[in-house]
């Protein structure tokens, strides 16, 4: 099996217009995102709350990519079927979400979503050395999570490049979330990432009525990715 590892943006919808995430994901769909980020918050795992299930199953029929849904929630197993239950095709956890982890990722897998793993910047990537034949994707945080907005945490590129040699040849996406902007991407495109999040890096000074900043947003973070690897 292998993977795609060219270069992936998946806006976060938390930067979005919470009142119109239907158009929004349209609009970030029209203007050539690859994937779309969906942060899930419980005010527990982390110190904000967004958004449940039912809002996924919602905004389903407005994501035509891939519906990527990042929970920080714990714990995170009795949840899960539901989620899957409202079209998510990445399903990314934390390990210190629950107490099985390789059993919380193979039920992801056996409810027919891709199964994610995410380290946060307090988490050695130790922790999920024994679950890398059970994961499609390990999301590697550059800020500490609960909100958008906070600047990127450098630690970050040479955790991507560790992980990065830790999952050798197997099928695994590599995942960067937090503080994406043209200025970081580059760094942790070099060190071995694949999917870019970016929420206000993609929807600032953009809107439904002026979706064109979000393409242009996006380009701009390609372009500096494209022009590191041509230097
Ligand atoms: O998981 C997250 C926060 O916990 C978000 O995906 C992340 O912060 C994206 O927002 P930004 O690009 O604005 O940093
Ligand atoms: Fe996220």
């Amino acid at each position: 099996m292998t993977v795609d590892r060219s270069l992936k943006i998946a806006p976060s919808i938390l930067s979005a217009d919470f009142a119109n995430f239907g158009a929004e994901c349209r609009a970030i769909e029209a203007e050539g995102c690859d994937w779309v980020h969906v942060d899930v918050m419980d005010g527990h795992f982390v110190p904000n709350i967004t958004f449940g299930p039912a809002m996924c199953k919602a905004i389903r029929p407005h994501v035509k990519t891939v519906m990527d849904v990042h929970l920080m929630i714990a714990p995170a197993d009795p949840f899960l079927e539901d989620f899957a239950k409202a079209g998510a095709d990445v399903l990314t956890i934390h390990p210190e979400a629950g107490p099985h982890l390789d059993r919380s990722l193979r039920l992801i897998r056996s409810l027919g979503c891709k199964a994610g793993v995410a380290l946060n910047p307090a988490t050695h990537e130790s922790a999920i050395e024994h679950v890398l034949d059970t994961v499609d994707l390990v999301l590697v945080m550059s800020v500490n999570p609960g909100f958008g907005g906070q600047s990127f945490l450098h630690s970050a590129v040479e955790k991507v490049r560790r992980v990065r040699q830790m999952i050798g040849d197997r099928p695994i996406h590599i995942e960067v979330d937090g503080g994406i902007t043209p200025e970081t991407a580059p760094l942790v495109t070099a060190a071995g990432a694949d999917v870019l999040v970016a929420g206000s890096a993609v929807f600032k000074g953009g809107s439904v009525d002026n979706p064109g900043v979000y393409g242009a947003n996006m380009r701009a973070i390609r372009d500096s990715v494209r022009k590191a690897e041509a230097a």
